[in-house]
């Protein structure tokens, strides 16, 4: 290891937070989690020292006390499991201190991925979750944020079947926002799908979570913006076909998920399932997009829309920003600017 004196900015506050919580800014959350990765040292090299407390707090309502935030001791789940993220359950918690309620997805060290945090610290967008810290207690990490009363979208498909054009265009056109903002922060969410939107609790406000999938996109020699490092893939059902083919992707491959979502949205059930026995890879890569699955009720421009997201080519695929746009001119199209006209809890609909 380098001289203190050589050590770079980054090393020099890692070295300084290592076996603490303190509170904090994104940047140092984020050099902090690389040290996580792959089990974190101290589970190798000191075994015994499974209990050690470290981590960066976000927000004041969460408080460490004497360099320290653990479980039951300064914070508690209360009440049960709000939902199963990618490799970590979901839980509501409260600060016993300040009595601030939030949420927390608590993992095993082995099933942490350092890009959970790296991508998301820093980001602030109306349409992403809002990350509030993260701390590591022994082999644990455990990842608080805003607590989203609604639920989340897949909560609410499994409750009413599918959503009506209207709904279901407002929720992709404010997913396609938050996309918008992460491709421009050059992240790659990796799994859109609709248990990843959570919603307000007046069912009006989404955004998108789960960075557990999330990669960083550097430029190529050509300036395109790839995927690079150990992604791991998303839910199957909403793939895009260069990630099945194990291409490098670029951001386009969030579009295309998102279109997944928004057939699953419209339709009761996942693109695919209806037609296709597993494994889907092989038929992602090689039929046509699911094109048939747009619901023949559709407006035309909400079914262009889809399949302008669903180009098997991401070069010919719409992106992010160019979706949202249509997406917008086409709810002030449909006179749905004040607000929607169907109800967000409405009948239940049986799955098409
Ligand atoms: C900013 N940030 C930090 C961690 C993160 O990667 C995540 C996540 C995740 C995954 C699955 N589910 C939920 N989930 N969260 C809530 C909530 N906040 O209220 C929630 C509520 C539910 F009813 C069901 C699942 C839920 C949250 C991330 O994005």
């Amino acid at each position: 290891k380098a001289p203190p004196d050589k050590l770079s900015m980054d090393e020099f506050l890692v070295d300084a937070l290592k076996g603490s919580v303190i509170f904090g800014e994104p940047r140092n959350l984020a050099c902090l989690a690389k040290t996580w990765k792959g089990g974190g040292l101290n589970s190798k090299v000191h075994p015994q020292e499974t209990d050690e407390n470290e981590g960066v707090l976000l927000i004041e309502k969460l408080k460490a006390v004497d360099y320290e935030y653990r479980e039951d001791i300064h914070w508690t789940k209360s009440q049960g499991l709000l939902g199963t993220g990618s490799f970590g359950e979901v839980y509501k918690m409260e600060d016993k201190e300040t009595g601030f309620q939030c949420a927390a997805k608590k993992m095993r060290i082995e099933h942490f991925r350092a890009e959970e945090l790296t991508t998301c610290t820093g980001l602030m967008h109306a349409n992403v979750l809002p990350l509030y810290g993260a701390v590591k207690e022994g082999l644990w990490v455990t990842i608080f944020m805003k607590l989203m009363e609604g639920g989340s979208l897949g909560q609410l498909l499994k409750q009413c079947g599918y959503l009506p054009e209207d709904r279901a265009l407002d929720y992709l056109g404010q997913t396609l926002k938050g996309l918008e903002y992460l491709h421009t922060h050059n992240v790659l969410h990796g799994d859109v799908k609709a248990d990843n939107v959570l919603l307000s609790g007046d069912g009006n406000h989404a955004v998108l979570c789960d960075f557990g999938h999330a990669a960083h996109l550097y430029p190529d020699e050509m300036g395109n913006y790839l995927m690079t490092g150990d992604y791991v893939p998303g839910t199957e059902t909403h793939l895009a076909p260069e990630v099945v083919m194990g291409k490098r992707c670029d951001a386009k491959a969030d579009v295309w998920s998102s279109c997944c979502m928004m057939l699953h949205l419209l339709n009761g059930c996942h693109p695919w399932v209806q037609y296709y026995n597993h494994p889907l890879c092989l038929k992602i890569a090689k039929e046509p997009p699911p094109l048939r699955e747009i619901p023949s009720s559709c407006h035309p421009s909400t079914a262009h829309i889809i399949r302008s997201g669903l180009e098997k080519e991401p070069a010919k695929r719409a992106s992010a920003a160019e979706l949202r746009k249509w997406g917008d001119d086409l709810l002030v199209g449909m006179g749905i600017v004040g607000g929607l006209k169907s109800p967000w809890r409405g009948e239940y609909r049986e799955p098409r």
